[in-house]
């Protein structure tokens, strides 16, 4: 039987000492110009900055929004083939949820990634699907990293809670097979750290760190449970090197390698 994801995704911190998560956000508009003209210049950029990054990599978080062209599908399925060569698990950062029919297509995801970000705005059956793959991880939007992430998220309930906590309990209720987790990014750092309170089990995705300037240390010392849980960055990796033309990918291991270096400064023995 297949180990479940967040035994899978233990091992392989343990395995390389790294909560590094390196977002492929394949940007068509910043890949380097001597790869324009590759069949799928998004994978021929994939491919290089995985050679470059996968011994630093917990896993690797392709945003699907890089990707949704039939182009860009191609490149995507060749890049997940390629991170599993090497052993690595890949977090689709797609952030679905629909009506049932709907979501059960959306789940089909699954079969070609080992976990995928969801949004709980639907409520829970709108994730049932996703929820049901035991050996896959689920990673349920909680509070997110960007500015208006407060807008919604932060509001006060009429029980007084605010609506990231009661995400966190809903998925909390959700982990019947111990698949879920939570995204809360690295820019909030209070409410990381009133998260990690209130679901000590639960393994955070924590965005946020690199190009949004958010709180490394809040995002280790909060975003790990036992251990496990991942710390994301993307732009501040994969465009690490866009003045150094053919060497792009060698600025990019050595990005990868400086966060793993510092988060780890604040991971615990
Ligand atoms: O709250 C969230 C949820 C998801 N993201 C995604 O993570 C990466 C962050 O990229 P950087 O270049 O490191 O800023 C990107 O795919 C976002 O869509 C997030 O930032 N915040």
């Amino acid at each position: 039987m297949t180990a479940a994801f967040f035994d899978r995704l233990g091992d392989r911190i343990d395995r390389i000492d790294s909560v590094v998560s390196v977002g492929l956000d394949a940007d068509p508009s910043r890949i380097p110009e001597h790869l324009h003209g590759a069949d799928l210049p998004r994978w021929a950029f994939n491919r290089r900055i995985i050679d470059a990054t996968h011994e630093y990599a917990a896993c690797y978080k392709p945003n699907a929004a890089f990707y949704e062209t039939s182009d860009g599908w191609r490149a995507l399925r060749e890049t997940i083939a390629y991170a599993h060569g090497k052993d690595v698990p890949v977090l689709l950062d797609a952030k679905r949820a629909d009506i049932g029919n709907t979501t059960r297509q959306y789940a089909e995801l699954l079969d070609h990634a080992d976990a995928i970000t969801v949004n709980p705005y639907l409520g829970r059956d709108s994730l049932q699907p996703f929820l049901d793959r035991p050996d896959k991880g689920v990673f349920v939007l909680c509070r997110t990293s960007n500015s208006g992430g407060a807008d919604l998220q932060d509001l006060d309930l009429a029980s007084g809670e605010p609506v990231y906590e009661r995400v966190a309990a809903l998925a909390d209720l959700w982990n019947e097979h111990g698949n879920v987790g939570l995204v809360v990014g690295a820019t909030a750092p209070e409410e990381l750290a009133d998260l990690r309170e209130q679901v000590p089990d639960l393994p955070f995705l924590v965005p946020g760190v690199g190009a949004q300037g958010g709180d490394a240390e809040a995002a280790v010392a909060y975003g790990l449970a036992d251990g496990v849980g991942v710390v994301n960055s993307s732009r501040g990796i994969i465009f690490a090197g866009e003045d150094r033309g053919e060497d792009f990918a060698g600025a990019a291991g050595e990005a990868a390698k400086r966060l793993r270096n510092r988060l780890n400064t604040y991971r615990a023995d």
